[in-house]
C-alpha cells in the first residue's frame, strides 16, 4: 500500500526534546528520526509516559524540539499552521456554539480573506456532512453524545483542508463500540481525503487496523523509536474479516510482544 507512496512527507532528524522542571532538566525524546510518506497512515504507540503526545505536539508545532529539525512539505516547521491540523482526545469544542458554528470559525480563519460568506458555509456543511452530522449541525456540544462532539472536532481538523491530520488519542475516552464505529468512518474519510495521518494510541488493535506504519516508542526518559512496524494489510480493511486474518494476528503478536515483553523488561530494568 504505501510502497507507491512519496517518501519522506514529514521528516524528522534527529529530535530531542528536554523540558526544564523544577526539578531541573527532563529528557523527554531523544535520536528521533521518522519519515512519514504522503498519504500515509502512522500510529504511534508506546506506555503511557513515553513522550508519544510530546512527538505530536512537535509535528504540529506547538512546541518546538530542543535539538533537530522536523520539516514538512519540505519546509521546516516552526509553528502551527493550517496544513497540519490537530485532533484531542478531548475534542475541545467552545461549548456556547454549535457545531456548524465550531467548524465555521476555524473555515473561516483559513479561507475568510479568500472566500464568500456562502463558500464557507458550503465548506462548513461538506464537514459536517463528511462525517454524518448534518442533522447535528445546530446543536451545542452539550447537547451531543461523546461520539458526536469526536466527529464534530474530526469534521473540524478536516474542513480546513489540513495535507496533515494529527490525531492524539482521539477515540481514548469512547466506549468500545463508539470507537469501532468511529475508526470504521476514519477509513472510510482517509480513504476518500487520501489525508496523511499520525495518530497517537494506546489501543493494539486500533493500531493495526488503521495504520500502515506502526512507531513503536521505548520507554521514557530519553524515550525514542524502538521498531517501526510496516502493516501491509491490503485496503479498504473490514475489522470482522481481520479478526481472523494470520496477517493481521501477526502484526498484533508483533505489537503486543514489544510492548510487553522488550519494553515491559527494560522498565524492570530501569526500576
Ligand atoms: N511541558 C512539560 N514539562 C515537563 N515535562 C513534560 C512536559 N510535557 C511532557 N512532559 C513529560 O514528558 C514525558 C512524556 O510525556 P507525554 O505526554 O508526551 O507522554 P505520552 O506518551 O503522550 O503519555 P500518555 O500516553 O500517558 O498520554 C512525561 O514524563 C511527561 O511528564
Amino acid at each position: 500500500m504505501s510502497s507507491g507512496l512519496t517518501s519522506k512527507y514529514i521528516e524528522i532528524h534527529q529530535v530531542e526534546q528536554t523540558f526544564k522542571t523544577a526539578k531541573g532538566s527532563f529528557p523527554a525524546l531523544r535520536d528521533i528520526n521518522l519519515s512519514v510518506a504522503r498519504g500515509e497512515f502512522v500510529a504511534l504507540i508506546g506506555h503511557s509516559g513515553c513522550g508519544k503526545s510530546t512527538l505530536l505536539n512537535l509535528i504540529a508545532g506547538l512546541t518546538l524540539p530542543t535539538h533537530g529539525t522536523l520539516i514538512c512539505a519540505n519546509k521546516e516547521i516552526k509553528g502551527p499552521d493550517p496544513e497540519r491540523g490537530v485532533v484531542f482526545q478531548n475534542h475541545s469544542l467552545l461549548p456556547w456554539l454549535t457545531c456548524f458554528e465550531n467548524i465555521y470559525l476555524a473555515v473561516e480563519r483559513v479561507f475568510g480573506a479568500a472566500e464568500t460568506k456562502a463558500q464557507l458555509m458550503a465548506r462548513t456543511d461538506a464537514a459536517l456532512a463528511l462525517v454524518g452530522l448534518t442533522a447535528a449541525a445546530q446543536k451545542r456540544p452539550g447537547e451531543i453524545s461523546g461520539g458526536m462532539k469526536q466527529r464534530v472536532g474530526i469534521a473540524r481538523a478536516l474542513s480546513i483542508e489540513p495535507k496533515v491530520l494529527l490525531m492524539d488519542e482521539p477515540f481514548g475516552a469512547l466506549d468500545a463500540l463508539t470507537r469501532a464505529k468511529l475508526q470504521d468512518e476514519l477509513l472510510a474519510i482517509v480513504q476518500k481525503t487520501k489525508s496523511t495521518v499520525v495518530m497517537v494510541t494506546h489501543d493494539v488493535d486500533e493500531a493495526v487496523l488503521l495504520s500502515d506504519k506502526i512507531v513503536m516508542m521505548t520507554n521514557g526518559p530519553a524515550a525514542t523509536i524502538g521498531e517501526v512496524l510496516q502493516v501491509d494489510l491490503p485496503r479498504p480493511r473490514d475489522r470482522i474479516a481481520l479478526a481472523e486474518d494470520a496477517d493481521y494476528a501477526h502484526y498484533r503478536k508483533a505489537v503486543i510482544d514489544f510492548l510487553y515483553t522488550r519494553q515491559a523488561h527494560v522498565e524492570k530494568l530501569t526500576a
